[in-house]
């Protein structure tokens, strides 16, 4: 059998990106108002960081406003809760994104509920999760899940009724909605953990399986049904061992892998999402596009079509 479609999330976020710019200045134009993002980083993580710089410089290529709010890790919570209560009254301030992890010492839960669900562009707050669980429109989605459902379309086309998915991982940020937003596609969806008994043979059944658990490479070519759709969520930093044996050389040297063995996933796989390339540029033009779509919605402009699910 030929090998998979590589899905390229790559392409299609900057495609994504410039259907948001062109969106911002019809709202400029319209309604006279710039779409402004802030967010908030709590600490010195050096990936996060990085993250946080790849948002902003987003958002300004897009002519969307950025404030950016860089705090020292022993911030109070109290202080903390006290700046999102200054965003949340901040006209210009459309949508909020808290970066995650916090630091130990500020209850991360507590921190999401005070950011108002209007403007909580992550999607992380529980009306937003309660709204998109229940099927009601005007839901936030989370990036990941959304950007995800985006290249499941574009690959397999809109209507996925009857399909069987699989979603492997329960976490809050990306398993669940991604279940959902798949439920509502009336797909017959599984959500499989790492309790799940006989994992491989669950996977097997799905025509389209997202893998979101963070474990480097634990999917296998033979969990996957010939001619499934892949989207691998994982974005894992491993020591680059293998790649072209100078690993021992270059002690310090990483590469990124995701959590499907892609070498061998491609050769069983209809289609399939690579890491770097795949799901995380998406999750930062979904994160533009919700951001965009809050700045609508305040303006009382209609909202984009890809983030109105
Ligand atoms: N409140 C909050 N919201 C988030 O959305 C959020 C967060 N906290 N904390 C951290 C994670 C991580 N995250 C990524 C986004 C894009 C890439 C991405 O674009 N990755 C590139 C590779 C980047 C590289 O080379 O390191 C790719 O997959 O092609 C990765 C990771 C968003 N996060």
């Amino acid at each position: 059998m030929a090998d998979a479609t590589i899905i390229d999330g790559k392409a299609f976020a900057a495609g994504l990106r410039a259907r948001v710019a062109d969106g911002v200045a019809a709202l400029k134009a319209s309604h006279g108002v710039t779409p402004g993002l802030a967010v908030v980083l709590v600490g010195e993580d050096a990936a996060s960081q990085v993250y946080v710089r790849s948002k902003e410089r987003a958002l300004v290529e897009l002519g969307m406003n950025s404030f950016d709010h860089h705090e020292p890790a022993d911030m109070a919570e109290s202080d903390l809760l006290a700046l999102i209560d200054r965003l949340n009254a901040d006209p210009a301030v459309h949508g909020i994104l808290v970066q995650l992890p916090l630091p130990r010492h500020i209850d991360t839960q507590k921190v999401l509920a005070r950011i108002v669900p209007e403007k909580d562009a992550d999607g992380f707050h529980v009306v937003n999760a309660g709204l998109l669980a229940t099927g009601q429109p005007g839901a936030i989605v989370p990036c990941t899940p959304l950007g995800s459902l985006l290249l499941i379309r574009d690959t397999l086309g809109r209507d996925l009724k009857g399909k069987r998915a699989l979603v492997l991982g329960r976490s809050n940020i990306v398993g669940k909605p991604m279940a959902q937003l798949l439920l509502q596609a009336d797909c017959t969806v599984t959500m499989a953990h790492s309790r799940t008994a006989d994992l491989p043979a669950e996977c097997r059944r799905a025509d389209i399986l997202v893998a979101a658990v963070g474990r480097p490479e634990m999917v296998r070519g033979d969990w996957i049904k010939p001619g499934a759709t892949v989207i691998d969520v994982g974005i894992n930093r491993v020591p680059a061992v293998g790649i072209n044996r100078v690993a021992a050389a270059e002690p310090g040297k990483t590469r990124l892998v995701g959590d499907v063995a892609f070498d061998e996933a491609v050769k069983v796989a209809g289609a399939i999402t690579p890491v770097p390339g795949g799901v995380g540029p998406m999750t930062i033009a979904c994160l533009m596009l919700n951001t965009l779509a809050a700045a609508c919605r305040a303006a009382g402009a209609p909202v984009p079509e890809e983030a109105a699910l």
